[in-house]
């Protein structure tokens, strides 16, 4: 089930009208049922919708042209401010079917691009999302949805281009004045993309496992993260936003986590996936996804009480291999089981049946994820001089100290320790208990 916000006020919203074309696409009902749910997402209220049945789009006005007379009539009629398209349209088709309608018509590209930029938080993905809504705007400057988009989201290049009927010599000066700003917003992104290197590699350099929440938007990835941090974050962690929304997530955040035993990791929250996710966008996504690029474990989450969860997985899948997310080791969460009949928590091999508000399905995950990223663990003990108390409390921070002793020569420590820490401190060492 897709969700359409959590109690907004309507009047609030503007009234939108909703078209698609059925190709006979297998899952266009879902289709349609997401851009509902992306069009409220980008505070909009779907008054209608509007389908037809064909193979294939009409070149010059995407539905034919009885269909567009009578959304030019449903438009009037329901007093929607906006056409909504579910598919990407050409900046001609915009064009012409805003003649006839008379309101700016956005596509389904636009949706997300708008939504995008009402959300992004970190100056990183407010860049990335405001060169990508450069890139599509540039072909698309006839258009009076262009204008809105500006408009909505206050972007630095102001008002007042993209006028329909704006004479040719405006569209071009338009254009060379959008091509300067994607050439600055390039030019900041280098800057922003530089001390957020600096800040990734501090994190490499602690040689905690990384481990990252990936999938489908909406399917609780940001749930599941804060059931973490409630039980396994450090005492200052700030919790994650959470909303019944899609792309309530848009910024990667890290988190560290430590359990009773000592070992710590990694965990990233990331945003979200869709399908026909616009290309103009996949940049922007590779790098807030950096850190499930650099994983040690990615956690598919899956909403496992919708009916679309087979291809919510394949665009995941789809999307990951676009962004350039190699093939890393990765187990599946399918989760909301209390939304279904099923027995939670369960596990068959690397995928797990649970929900996240329950707190069995958290002690399963966990014991998931440990066994998936503690691998390179052997126990050992090391024969600590005095005067090295830093490897005592490097260990007794970083390790699972199962025995201190202090000798006459020094503090005798067995702990379980990553082969990284066991050859560090191999010069210490009096025996290596086992693998
Ligand atoms: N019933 C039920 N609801 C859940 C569960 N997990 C998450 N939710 C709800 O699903 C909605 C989306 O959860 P989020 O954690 O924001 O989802 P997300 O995957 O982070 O979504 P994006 O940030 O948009 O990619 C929220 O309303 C959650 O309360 C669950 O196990 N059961
Ligand atoms: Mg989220």
């Amino acid at each position: 089930m897709i969700k359409d916000g959590d109690n907004m006020d309507q009047s609030e919203l503007v009234p939108v009208l909703n078209i698609g074309l059925n190709t006979g696409r297998y899952n266009f009902d879902y289709a349609m049922a997401e851009l509902k749910a992306l069009s409220v997402a980008n505070n909009m209220h779907v008054v209608e919708t509007i389908v037809q049945n064909l193979n294939q789009p009409v070149a010059g006005t995407y539905f034919g042209t009885g269909k567009v007379e009578e959304l030019r009539d449903a438009v009037i009629d329901t007093g929607a401010e906006i056409v909504v398209a579910n598919d990407e349209l050409t900046p001609s088709q915009i064009r012409n079917l805003e003649k006839v309608v008379e309101v700016p018509v956005m596509d389904r590209t636009g949706l997300i691009l708008a939504i995008f930029a009402n959300r992004a938080q970190s100056r990183e993905a407010k860049l990335q999302v405001e060169l990508a809504k450069l890139q599509y705007q540039m072909p698309r400057l006839h258009t009076a949805m262009n204008q809105r988009l500006d408009q909505q989201t206050g972007t630095s290049a102001g008002g007042g281009f993209t006028n329909r009927g704006a004479g040719e010599a405006q569209v071009e000066l338009n254009r060379r004045t959008i091509q300067r700003q994607i050439n600055h917003v390039r030019h900041e992104l280098k800057n922003v993309n530089k001390s957020a290197e600096v800040k990734r590699q501090q994190r490499e350099r602690v040689h905690l496992p990384n481990v990252a929440l990936i999938g489908y938007t909406n399917a609780g990835k940001s749930t599941i993260m804060n059931e973490l941090i409630k039980r396994f974050g450090m005492n200052d962690d700030k919790q994650v936003m959470v909303k019944n929304m899609l792309f309530a997530t848009l910024d990667t955040s890290v988190r560290q986590l430590q359990f009773a035993d000592a070992k710590k990791l990694l965990l990233s929250d990331t945003v979200g996936f869709v399908s026909q996710l616009p290309t103009t966008l996949v940049e922007a996504f590779k790098s807030t996804l950096y850190e499930a690029a650099n994983a040690d474990l990615l956690v598919q989450v899956v909403d496992y009480s919708s009916d679309n969860k087979a291809d919510m997985m394949a665009t995941t899948r789809k999307t990951l291999t676009e962004i350039g997310v190699p093939d890393l080791p990765m187990i599946t969460v399918y989760n909301k089981a209390d939304l279904t009949d099923t027995d939670f928590p369960s596990r068959a091999g690397d995928e797990l049946i649970v929900s996240a508000k329950d707190e069995a399905s958290i002690d399963m995950l966990v014991d998931v994820i440990k066994e998936k990223v503690f691998t390179n663990y052997v126990t050992a003990t090391f024969l600590v001089p005095f005067a090295k108390g830093d490897v005592v409390s490097y260990l007794n921070d970083h390790a699972s100290v199962l025995k201190t002793d202090y000798l006459a020569e020094g503090t005798q420590v067995t702990a379980e320790v990553t082969t990284i820490d066991f050859h560090r401190f191999e010069q210490y060492l009096v025996d290596e208990v086992k693998d």
